[in-house]
């Protein structure tokens, strides 16, 4: 469903000049899967999943969703995918149905299949009792969960969770990952990025570590383990952006974003 090859991302930046975010990245994610990007603060989870959805291109390399080309075919990967992050806007005026109603109109939906879809999403995301109302009105996880219904309304089959558990209380996000599980168990296929350790483990079936652009390695937990014979994941983790560090420091090619990184423990939970 999701294919990136060799993908690169660079930003001119005022201060940092050519600066690579993204530095030709691959992976693939099946239908029914949960695939956790799991880095610090700027390791570049942002930017691949800007990509995915076609908010950005890239630089270099290729990347398809659900068969289509980000770049080519932007219309038809905006059609098969959904984005939720943690900063969506949620209109002050608007009650939950209105704004999703809204964005279902967006996609085009005609009123017939958006009501039938409205009444489906609010049943299973349970905002039956808050679909009137208003955002300025909601607690944090209704906005959280008018943010998924948005992103579900066209019924994706490819669903991007960017960093979406930020700033929610241990229940709303515990709620949250519920609804991401029942999404892999209703075969979507589903990329979740995250600095928070304990979520990729209890959540992906696999991860990829991403660090300065890298994906310095990926494949299941077990796998990752037995690769670095290493259970404790925390240990493992921090093992292998200390040991990427090392190697560049040795290359003497020392990535900005890793000046960038440097209180990455402080970051990680
Ligand atoms: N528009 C831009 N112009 C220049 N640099 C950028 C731009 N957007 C992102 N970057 C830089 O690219 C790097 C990767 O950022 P990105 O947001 O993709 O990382 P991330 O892993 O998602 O981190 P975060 O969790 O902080 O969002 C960072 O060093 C960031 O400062």
């Amino acid at each position: 469903m999701i294919h990136v090859q060799h993908l690169t991302k660079t930003y001119e930046d005022l201060q940092r000049g050519r600066f690579v975010a993204v530095d030709g990245i691959s992976f693939s994610v099946q239908k029914g899967e949960i695939f956790g990007l799991l880095g610090p603060n700027g390791a570049g989870k942002t930017t691949v999943l800007r990509i995915l959805s076609t908010v950005l291109e890239p630089t270099e390399g290729i990347a398809t969703v659900a068969g289509y080309d980000v770049v080519r075919d932007s219309s038809e990967v905006r059609r098969h995918i959904g984005f939720v992050s943690n900063n969506t806007a949620i209109y002050d005026r608007m009650t939950a149905w209105e704004m999703v109603e809204y964005f279902g109109r967006l996609h085009g939906m005609k009123a017939a299949r958006l009501k039938g879809r409205l009444d489906d999403l609010f049943d299973q995301l349970r905002m039956n009792d808050f679909r009137d109302v208003p955002g300025g009105k909601m607690s944090t996880g209704m906005k959280q969960k008018v943010s998924i219904a948005r992103a579900m309304i066209h019924d994706p089959p490819v669903l991007v969770f960017d960093e979406a558990t930020l700033g929610l209380d241990v229940l709303v996000a515990r709620n949250l990952l519920g609804v991401i599980r029942s999404l892999r168990e209703a075969g979507k296929c589903l990329i979740f990025s995250t600095h928070i350790m304990s979520e990729v483990e209890r959540l992906c079936d696999r991860i990829a570590i991403m660090y300065c652009g890298k994906i310095l390695d990926s494949g299941t937990l077990e796998e990752l383990r037995d690769r670095h014979r290493e259970d404790d994941f925390e240990e493992l983790f921090f093992g292998l952006l200390s040991q990427h560090e090392q190697e560049m420091r040795v290359g003497g090619r020392i990535n900005p974003a890793s000046a960038a990184n440097q209180a990455v423990g402080e970051q990680l939970v």
